[in-house]
């Protein structure tokens, strides 16, 4: 099993790499005992700036056949972290590769959000591409968290 987050744009060093670097290293080591492999990341550019059509055949290198695809979108579907930490537990469980797509400045192409096994939202309200990973970065270490009855979560 496998687990992608694959994004557009290239993190430079700063406060958003270094929590994200953060999250995704204690996320692997707690994810160790369950099963859960460590995050690994797939930046993409489209260096001709052909928006989110040039930037989806980009993203798709990056979803091995048969993953679990998970858009990020602000129009997708709002889950509790207990039952976000039960999806992957779910395609943990089929042993599954599980894909997380974050969008550039345009969003995700709609070919891409259609073929999404899962749309998340992290609200209504638009975030930057670089603070929406940092959020799913935390949001997968505290679903490990909550998989393996840690404290970190509480209600
Ligand atoms: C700057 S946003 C692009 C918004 C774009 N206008 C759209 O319509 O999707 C960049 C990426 O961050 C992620 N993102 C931003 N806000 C989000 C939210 N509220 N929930 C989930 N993902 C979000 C999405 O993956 C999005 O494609």
């Amino acid at each position: 099993m496998r687990m992608v987050i694959a994004a557009v744009g290239r993190l430079r060093n700063g406060p958003e790499a270094a929590l994200i670097a953060d999250y995704l290293d204690r996320h692997a080591k707690a994810g160790r005992a369950l099963g859960l492999p460590p995050v690994t990341l797939a930046e993409v550019e489209d260096k001709r700036g052909g928006g989110m059509e040039a930037e989806a055949p980009l993203l798709e290198r990056a979803i091995p056949a048969g993953a679990a695809l998970v858009v990020l979108d602000e129009r997708g579907k709002l889950l509790s972290s207990p039952e976000f930490a039960e999806v992957i537990a779910g395609w943990r469980d089929q042993a599954r590769d599980i894909v997380f797509v974050i969008g550039g400045a345009d969003g995700i192409s709609p070919q891409l959000r259609d073929r999404a096994d899962l749309a998340i939202s992290f609200g209504r309200m638009v975030w930057p591409h670089m603070l929406a990973r940092v959020m799913l970065a935390e949001q997968i270490y505290r679903a490990t968290t909550i998989l393996s009855g840690s404290p970190y979560h509480r209600v």
